[in-house]
């Protein structure tokens, strides 16, 4: 087949799922990101590489267009996946495969990759955006390398999974890395507005069961009622039978799931992954949706003999397989139910223009504020970038305290809008007395962190004079993150410490 019968197959295959309003803008989006993507990919190679003739044949020339041999319909074959996954369908062959359709461009050119490592280990995948997982296992030694993951000996020949890296390119280090923060990574998100998103009605129950598995996770903190409400509607409601493989390691990226009951543990192999694989996901011969491991796991479930070794779980409230669907690389682990489990399912395109856009905006407001803040002014915006991914806000009324003296502190705090007064109680005295008020850019909460001492002031939302004034609204940053990424600014901090508070300080 012609790079030309190719590019038209994934592009009718795209219109066909994405059904636009503006088929032509649509059209001209596709073209112009997919020649973006094959010039940045070649630019990597070649940057990578000092022989072209490393690089894979369709980044030098396009192959020949052919007439068809015979009359083909230019939407292409249909999926021939089960309902959950039909309705976002891939090409595993191509290796213009539909992830690289416009919004998918995840990875950027230009890009240092993030960090492998923490505190010296390495580290399984975590998103970024993700719930925490407080129950994370012993950290993953990491056995993947640079090449395919795929087996050399695949029976596929020139299959793109035996090729040089391609789009589908092998989970990088940054795919298993814990991302701290997103920006560690470029995430280009959906620019397309007129995406069809799909719509699955919902009873109350499930519509307030949905909310519930929801609240604390952290995906969905950046969502305004209405996208919310879109993301909802676009969820599925997905049951998982004990030891079926949800997601497997080395697919493509089709959907992220939010766990409303049950529990799933995640595993990760080293590479070559079995050539059977590159087939991609396979329909289970009895009709269910997903294929089970068979018990497997059951037998020993810390290192599955077929999946390799458990790097995380996932339980109620938390969610998964969010990090395929952002960088655009192929699954960087696999997921299996080890008990009957409820998801809610959420495709690609959602989760791009909904979640991903809303994660994307909230970034950007942060990094702004950030170049306003004068603590951060040495850092440089990648630095601050991650910062902001760290940051959650808070709203306080008036006389509402955010910190007490005394009480055990674990966050630190940016002001991002109106004022809080600080009052302190100094030994031996009953009352408390006023020591300083904080505006826009001002921070506090250091010192507790600092010191891993009790909280040494309260600090409160000014009762305002005028209610037009705005509220207090404060950045919190948690105390990991404050170490990791405040770290270079401790010494800034503690100077500041010795000059500006009392000598109860011990920086004075
Ligand atoms: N005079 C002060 N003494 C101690 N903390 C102060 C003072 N003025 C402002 N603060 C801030 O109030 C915060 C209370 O929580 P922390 O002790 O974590 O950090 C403290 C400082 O950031």
């Amino acid at each position: 087949m012609s790079t030309f019968d190719d590019l038209v197959d994934d592009l009718s295959r795209d219109v066909q799922r994405a059904q636009p309003r503006d088929v032509l803008q649509f059209c001209s989006n596709w073209f112009q990101t997919r020649l973006e993507e094959q010039r940045t990919r070649t630019r990597d190679l070649l940057a990578r590489s000092s022989y072209s003739r490393d690089l894979p044949q369709d980044l030098h020339t396009d192959k020949p267009v052919k007439t068809p041999s015979h009359p083909s319909s230019p939407f292409g074959p249909s999926s021939n996946r089960p309902s959950l996954r039909g309705s976002v369908s891939f090409s595993s062959t191509s290796p213009f495969g539909t992830l690289n359709v416009p919004g998918n461009a995840l990875l950027s050119d230009n890009l240092a990759p993030p960090s492998f490592t923490f505190d010296g280990q390495e580290l399984p995948p975590t998103s970024p955006l993700s719930t925490p997982n407080p129950t994370f296992p012993p950290p993953l030694t990491n056995t993947f390398n640079n090449s395919s993951p795929f087996s050399n000996s695949s029976p596929f020949g020139t299959s793109p999974f035996s090729a040089p890296p391609d789009f589908l390119v092998p989970p990088n280090s940054a795919i298993f890395a814990r991302r701290h923060s997103v920006s560690a990574e470029s995430i280009l998100v959906d620019s397309s507005t007129d995406e069809y998103l799909p719509s699955h009605p919902k009873t109350p129950q499930q519509l307030s069961r949905i909310k519930e598995a929801i609240t604390n996770n952290l995906l969905f903190r950046d969502l305004d009622d209405e996208q919310e409400s879109g993301v909802i509607n676009a969820m599925q409601e997905v049951l998982a039978r004990e030891g079926d493989i949800v997601i497997r390691q080395g697919d493509a990226g089709d959907f992220f799931y939010v766990v409303e009951t049950g529990m799933l543990y995640c595993y990760i192999r080293g590479a070559p992954l079995p050539a059977s694989w590159a087939l991609g996901p396979q329909e289970p011969e009895d009709g269910s949706l997903f294929a089970s491991d068979g018990g497997v796991f059951a037998q020993n479930p810390t290192n599955h003999s077929e999946y390799g070794k458990r790097v995380a779980q996932c339980g109620s409230g938390t969610s998964f397989g969010d990090l395929a669907l952002m960088y655009g690389h192929p699954r960087a682990a696999t997921v299996l139910a080890t008990e009957a489990s409820t998801l809610w399912a959420i495709d690609r395109i959602t989760f791009r223009t909904i979640i991903l856009k809303a994660a994307h905006r909230r970034r950007t407001m942060y990094e702004q504020f950030l170049t306003t803040v004068p603590l951060l002014s040495s850092l440089d915006a990648q630095d601050r970038s991650k910062i902001a991914d760290a940051l959650t806000s808070r709203v306080y009324s008036d006389g509402d305290a955010v910190v007490r003296q005394g009480e055990k502190g674990d966050v630190f705090f940016l002001v991002e809008e109106g004022q809080a007064v600080v009052t302190k109680r100094q030994e031996g005295e009953d009352e408390e007395a006023v020591v300083t008020t904080y505006k826009k850019g001002d921070y506090f909460g250091e010192l507790s962190l600092l010191l891993s001492a009790p909280r040494a002031a309260t600090v409160s939302a000014v009762e305002r004079s005028n209610p037009a004034q705005p509220k207090l609204k404060v950045a919190a940053l948690e105390a990991a993150a404050f170490a990791r990424l405040l770290g270079p600014l401790r010494e800034l901090m503690e100077r500041k410490a010795a000059e500006n508070y009392g000598p109860s300080t011990r920086y004075r």
